[in-house]
């Protein structure tokens, strides 16, 4: 199958050509770029010297539907939206890894971002929580890749909330991410002397990803679900690591909620529930899983859930080559199992 790449020098532009050479069934055919037009990929990440040497091209939805079948756009917000209508309308399938088209509810992407300017094909999308959604996903022809933190946060928390076992107000998303969540462009708070032996929290009580987890909850338990999501900035590159607090709706244990993750997420290829140890960065680095770890606290009649991904892998690229088999109706597995460096 041959794929476009659209904004291919970005982060999760880099980490989709690298993870789709290693991908039997898929042949990167066009990649484009904004700033570095003519310019080799290998140039740019010479990482792929040798492997990929392909140059970058102007954005040419023609000759994308001409010469490939599906295109990821790994844009911007906001900028995806002005491409990704003309390729859906040209027959392509289309997996956006920006946020969009992942919203139900045009208003509170609206509240949260920007005017949409296909509000028709945001009701087309489908959200690409592929463990969640994949019978969706495979008569998809546009699929809206979940962001980092959603990823980390939902499949944590879905399984508790989806069979009411949790209160629907109070949970509490406390999230860490390496600094390559925010993109390859340069910003202050990003640059090495501002992040290097710091941590910090940014955008309390006002990121979007609050109003996205929200909603796919709240789809889930058809109820409104409420939380508190506060992000911070780890001083590593990739990873993010989400401790979650919900109040228990049930009597149950450590072990009996265990097991029932085990049940929920049996035969998932990229969710690992530990049982007798908690999720860290560096057992999920560099590979597509979700680790989640769970522990009742008893005597507060509350559930703590631990979850780690690379926000690279399993948080966007990872992901959306996941989607991609899925629409392609392959295995899920082609081109994701590598296992993370743990060191
Ligand atoms: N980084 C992450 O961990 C995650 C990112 N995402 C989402 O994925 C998308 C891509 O993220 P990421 O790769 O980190 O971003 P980057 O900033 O690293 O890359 C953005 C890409 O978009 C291109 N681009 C920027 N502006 C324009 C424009 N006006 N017209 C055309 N192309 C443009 C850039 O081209 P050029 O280099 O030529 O300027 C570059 O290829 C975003 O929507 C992001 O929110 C989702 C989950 C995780
Ligand atoms: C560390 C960092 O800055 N992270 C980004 C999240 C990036 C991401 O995955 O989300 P979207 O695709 O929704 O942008 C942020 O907080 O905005």
């Amino acid at each position: 199958m041959k794929v476009s790449i659209i904004g291919a020098t970005g982060y999760t532009g880099a980490e989709l050509i690298r993870l789709l050479t290693q991908h039997p069934q898929v042949e990167v055919e066009i990649i484009t770029s904004n700033s570095f037009v003519g310019k080799k990929i290998s140039d740019i990440y010479p990482n792929l010297t040798g492997i990929i040497d392909m140059k970058c091209k102007e954005l040419n939805v023609e000759e994308i539907a001409e010469k490939t079948e599906v295109a990821f756009t790994a844009l911007p917000h906001g900028v995806s939206m002005d491409i990704v209508p003309q390729l859906v309308e040209r027959g392509l399938k289309v997996i956006d890894l920006s946020g969009d088209y992942r919203y139900q509810d045009l208003d509170t992407y609206q509240a949260w971002y920007k005017e949409h300017s296909s509000p028709e094909l945001l009701a087309k999308g489908t959200y690409g929580l592929a463990e969640y959604n994949s019978l969706k996903i495979k008569d998809s022809s546009l699929v809206a890749n979940p962001g980092c933190y959603p990823t980390a946060s939902l499949l944590a928390l879905m399984p508790l909330v989806e069979n009411s076992l949790v209160e629907k107000e109070g949970i509490i998303v406390d999230a860490k991410s390496g600094t390559t969540g925010a993109g390859r462009k340069l910003s202050r708070g990003t640059h090495f002397s501002e992040t290097e032996g710091n941590f910090k929290a940014y955008k309390v009580a006002n990121h979007r990803h609050r109003s996205e987890i929200e909603e796919k909850l709240s789809l889930a338990q058809t109820d409104d679900v409420q939380l508190t999501f506060t992000p911070h900035l780890l001083p590593a590159k990739r990873g993010i690591l989400a401790t979650i607090y919900a109040d228990l709706a049930c009597d149950k244990s450590t072990e009996e909620l265990i097991h029932y993750y085990h049940e929920f997420y049996d035969g998932a290829n990229f969710v690992r529930i530990l049982d007798n140890k908690l999720p860290q960065l560096k057992y999920v680095v560099g590979s597509n899983y979700c680790d989640i770890g769970v522990k009742v606290d008893q005597e507060r009649n509350q559930v703590i859930i631990i979850s780690a991904i690379d926000n690279l892998i399993k948080g966007s690229a990872g992901q959306a080559i996941q989607n991609l088999n899925l629409m392609a109706g392959w295995d899920e597995t082609p081109g994701l199992k590598q296992i993370g460096m743990y060191l």
